[in-house]
């Protein structure tokens, strides 16, 4: 019996090749619906996808596969707080940590709501505290900076939604330190004032390299400018590792735990966000929640036809997987989203950069693709050459405002402009005859005209989904963010893999482990490859 989702792969193949001579201005011209019909909402938040390859039928095959790979049946596995991340016989169950309704979630039959609440109104009491001035540095001063000392899905989480949200930041200002690099602590500590300065130490594990070192270079900074003693008052910590955490010198109620169910790249949602609730307050924050769990509850429950996490994971398949195309922009008109491209890269390729399948066999199709980005319109200036006229065919996501936060002239028009001209141009393109005529107008001879022509020419048909809500607040943040979890998800179940452990980092820490000491000069590296040791001695060499 063929297998039902290489069943749905085999009808997608074939209309795809349907599909893919057709130019999307045609599409447009002969359905004055398409964006009817190929647009979503959720409240003001609206996914329009009519400017990508497809056809309304390409969604019904796509609908008919998600339905086959069994995505509504995995969906309620991972609410239901089942161990899906089998390689680490874990539950995925991020969640529970936006639960603002307080529903019941259970891992292994215990509810744990209720700890995730306990500690929820610990990290509200301490922000609370660090915001208000109560909670004190060791000489008394209320602070007015806080040093996130992190990496991974312990940094990029917290540090993308503290840019995003920073028009709400009312509370001290919020540093992250990530790089094991020590330009990166240095350059944060020297503009610092050890007096007024908390630092919070954030790891899922409490082991990891650059994040320990970091901390211990904190720890020393602090205690050389105030003594010893003030360690205890200038530290928190953020861990599932609590008894790691004491063994630093971190007290019990400065440590703020979460639990082996939370992914790193998931943990925003948890005491990981505790910097992010010291700068906007806990208030805030928790419309953060709100809105993970508005996106949850729609994921759960709308239709997979009008569900927008699996709209946009299923247009990722079409193109990964049936039209061939590796990369995927995420492109937001919303400076403040800098870092939001960031934080889905590691989201994204984290998750579903895997090539075996859940059972250990090598997967059938490529799985995820490189995801990259930066805001519009700078990115117009620099990379978009490629996205219009290049060889490769990068989709794009182009995330839009309606409302900006401040009244600045049009600055809002003219970005909001920009954002909708490009996925227009990326789709309309420009053809020759529209590029010859445009020339001859211009008075171009002939010759000249035949010459720049081709340059001038833009295929079109590059497809785009704008995203589209009305302001950058805390809830639609939630949702964003939780929009693009859900797509992962949705996207790892159709590939079969397991989206939620990351083997693929360890080989590198396990070797720059080894190397550590042959880098320090204490072991020779004779017995690396040709080129490691090569390295090694020119950098001896160079370092003097
Ligand atoms: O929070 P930690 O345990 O310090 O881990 C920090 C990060 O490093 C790891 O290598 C993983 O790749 C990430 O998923 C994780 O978020």
């Amino acid at each position: 019996m063929t297998d039902p989702v290489e069943a749905a792969f085999a009808e997608l193949a074939t209309h795809a090749e349907a599909v893919e001579p057709l130019h999307m201005r045609d599409l447009f011209a002969v359905d004055a619906n398409r964006f009817e019909r190929l647009s979503a909402r959720l409240d003001d938040l609206l996914v329009d996808y009519s400017k990508n390859r497809i056809v309304p039928a390409t969604m019904d095959l796509l609908v008919a596969l998600a339905r086959a790979a069994g995505v509504e049946a995995w969906r309620e596995r991972m609410f239901s707080g089942e161990a899906i991340n089998g390689t680490e016989a874990r539950a995925v169950l991020h969640v529970a940590l936006r639960n603002t309704a307080k529903r019941a979630f259970t891992v292994g039959g215990q509810d744990v709501t209720l700890d995730v609440h306990a500690v929820l109104a610990r990290c509200r009491a301490f922000a609370d505290g660090v915001r208000s001035g109560q909670v004190k540095g060791a000489t008394d001063k209320p602070f007015t900076d806080v040093i996130n000392i992190g990496i991974g899905g312990s940094d990029l989480g917290p540090a993308m939604v503290n840019i995003a949200l920073a028009p709400y930041n009312d509370g001290p200002r919020i540093h992250y330190v990530s790089n094991v690099d020590g330009a990166h602590i240095h350059d944060t500590l020297a503009r610092l004032d050890p007096a007024t300065t908390l630092v919070i130490v954030a790891s899922k594990t409490f082991t990891t390299l650059e994040t320990m070192t970091n901390a211990a270079s904190a720890r020393a900074w602090i205690a050389e400018a105030l003594g010893e003693d003030a360690v205890p008052r200038h530290f928190a910590a953020i861990s599932t590792a609590i008894p790691k955490v004491k063994a630093f010198g971190i007290e019990e109620h400065r440590a703020f735990g979460f639990w082996d169910w939370v992914g790193g790249r998931y943990s925003v949602w948890s005491a990981i966000g505790l910097p992010v609730m010291i700068g906007i307050g806990p208030d805030r924050f928790e419309e953060f929640l709100a809105g993970g769990q508005a996106m949850d509850d729609h994921f759960r429950t709308a239709p997979l036809e009008q569900n927008l996490p699996v709209i946009l994971a299923l247009i990722g398949v079409w193109y990964r997987n049936l039209l061939g195309f590796p990369t995927q922009a995420i492109l937001p008109y919303d400076q403040r989203l800098a870092r939001f491209p960031a934080h889905l890269q590691q989201l994204d390729m984290e998750s579903n950069g895997k090539r075996v399948r859940k059972d250990g066999r090598l997967v059938a199709r490529p799985t995820g693709p490189v995801v990259w980005g930066e805001p519009g319109t700078n990115g117009q200036h620099a990379f978009y050459q490629l996205i219009h006229q290049g060889t490769d065919i990068v989709p794009v996501d182009f995330l839009v405002a309606a409302e900006p936060h401040e009244t600045l002239g049009d600055h809002h028009a003219k970005l909001v402009a920009n954002a909708f001209a490009q996925a227009e141009a990326l789709m309309r393109g420009k053809t020759a005859d529209e590029v010859r005529a445009e020339l001859e107008a211009a008075g171009m001879a002939p010759d000249a005209i035949d010459a720049l022509a081709p340059h001038k020419v833009f295929p079109g048909n590059r497809p785009s989904t704008t995203i589209l809500y009305r302001k950058l607040d805390p809830f639609t943040l939630g949702r964003l963010l939780a929009m693009y979890e859900h797509k992962v998800f949705v996207e790892g179940v159709i590939w079969d893999i397991n989206s939620f452990d990351q083997w693929g980092v360890e080989l590198g820490k396990q070797l720059a482990s080894e190397l550590l000491p042959i880098v320090k000069g204490e072991a020779e590296p004779d017995a690396r490859d040709g080129s490691t040791a090569g390295l090694v001695r020119h950098f001896r060499a160079l370092k003097g």
